[in-house]
């Protein structure tokens, strides 16, 4: 799989982020380790509080469709000047599936920079401390 692959899809996703309060659309796309990319928008809600990320949209829909190890996930949004990351909800969220992710930041011109899943959340909270009790 290109990793140009993987962030024309996150592109693609944010183009249809339901984003009406913020303003503010992020698209996610996520390589399964069988080669599959699942995308994910965000998807806000008139309580603000039930907002969705494109992170966790996507993490949930690739579950439901049966996938639990993933490799590599690109984020993108609309800001032009900066890579920027996924919020620490959805860092957490990542790392129930692993720390072993590859994580793309993009911008919308669809340039990236490679960073990990690790890097962006050390010394986590993950499933194997629960395992050690
Ligand atoms: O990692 C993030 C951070 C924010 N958002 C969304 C939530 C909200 O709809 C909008 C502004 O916070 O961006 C994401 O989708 N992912």
């Amino acid at each position: 799989m290109a990793v140009t692959e993987l962030v024309s899809k996150c592109l693609q996703a944010r183009d249809l982020a339901y984003c009406p309060y913020s303003r503010f659309p992020v698209g996610a796309a996520l390589l399964t380790a069988d080669g599959a990319i699942v995308t994910g928008c965000n998807v806000e809600n008139a309580s603000y509080g039930l907002t969705v990320c494109a992170e966790r949209t996507a993490v949930q829909r690739a579950v439901a469709e049966g996938h639990r190890q993933f490799t590599a996930i690109a984020v993108t949004c609309d800001i032009k000047d900066r890579f920027v990351g996924p919020c620490g909800a959805c860092r957490q969220v990542l790392m129930e599936f692993g720390s072993n992710w590859t994580v793309y930041l993009t911008k919308p011109d669809g340039t990236y920079i490679e960073t990990t899943l690790h890097e962006l959340l050390p010394l986590p909270f993950s499933p194997e401390h629960l395992a050690k009790n």
